[in-house]
């Protein structure tokens, strides 16, 4: 696969995506690419469409954009419900936890769930919920009745499978009891889906060249055989996700800078299928991304 080299002396802003007026699969030459001075742009401190200068940039901006969308929801509904993934995305939220977020947000009106979640012990290194818990939910007051983990809090090890139907039981009451609402599609509809993505191209546990990502029911799947570590996954299927009324894809490092080269229509190698996270682009709702300088390495003009 050729790639051009990355520039780092540049940046680009791609407000044509922020606004969900382009499709990931438009080619590069069909884009508004405006170039724009790095230094300038981490001068200014502010965001730039939706790349940013830094990740330190990126986590202020992932923050407004929370807290701003926790204030909207609010005014029209008794909670704000918010699916987290793993990794690299919590410690990106940091800037939640400082003011004037962390006293403006009502944070006990908001309900956390998981997008996916690694079978191991709520207590163990690999929880996508433990790292969500140290890092973030203990640092605010969110109640614990209102977050709910995709592991039993007990610490129990249930199957990947008797994890997923549990989940399942989890979401049906709470469509049940009208806390979640279903999509026209009928779905539960979340109000907002903060997603990162791995190298690979994987949405929470949905992998490429994996059976889940075509999955469509029930609305919470397993696999027991993920490629990476550690093997046993609940995840969302994916028109749960695309369910969801906001999706933010939060992509920061060099790590990415392929897989966003691609996602952002870049050229793709022959035969490589639809990554899932090209897959969350909707017309119903735009995805809001944000993306780090490293992670937009490889986008450049024609
Ligand atoms: O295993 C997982 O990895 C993905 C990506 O994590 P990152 O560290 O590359 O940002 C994460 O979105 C998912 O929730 C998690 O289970």
């Amino acid at each position: 696969m050729h790639l051009p080299h990355p520039q780092p002396k540049t940046c680009i802003n791609m407000q044509r995506y922020a606004t969900g007026m382009a499709t990931p699969t438009a080619s590069p030459s069909s884009l508004t690419l405006l170039l724009c001075d790095q230094s300038s742009m981490a001068a200014s401190g502010k965001k730039s469409g939706e790349i940013f200068p830094s990740e330190e940039a990126v986590a202020e901006a992932l923050a407004e954009y929370v807290a701003e969308l926790s204030a909207r929801f609010l005014k029209d509904k008794q909670f704000f419900t918010v699916v987290l993934s793993g990794g690299t995305l919590i410690h990106t939220l940091r800037k939640l936890l400082e003011s004037p977020y962390r006293d403006e947000v009502k944070w006990s009106r908001w309900k956390i769930f998981w997008v996916d979640e690694r079978v191991v012990s709520l207590k163990s290194q690999d929880s996508n919920y433990k790292l969500a818990f140290d890092e973030f939910l203990s640092k605010v007051p969110i109640s614990q009745n209102n977050i709910y983990p995709m592991m039993p809090i007990d610490g129990s090890i249930p199957t990947p499978e008797e994890a997923a139907d549990r989940y399942n039981g989890i979401l049906k009451e709470l469509v049940d009891s009208k806390i979640l609402p279903l999509s026209a599609t009928g779905y539960p509809k979340f109000d907002l889906m903060l997603l990162g993505t791995g190298p690979s191209g994987t949405v929470g546990s949905l992998f490429p060249n994996r059976p889940q990502p075509n999955t469509d029911k029930p609305w919470v799947t397993f696999l027991d055989d993920a490629p990476e570590k550690p093997p046993g996954r609940v995840t969302l299927v994916f028109p749960v996700i695309d369910s969801a009324s906001e999706i933010a894809l939060v992509v920061t490092g060099i790590k990415f800078a392929l897989v966003v080269y691609v996602v952002m229509g870049g050229h793709r190698p022959p035969g490589l299928p639809k990554l899932p996270v090209e897959r969350i682009q909707s017309k119903q709702r735009s995805v809001t991304r944000f993306l780090d300088q490293d992670a937009a390495a490889f986008l450049l003009p024609k």
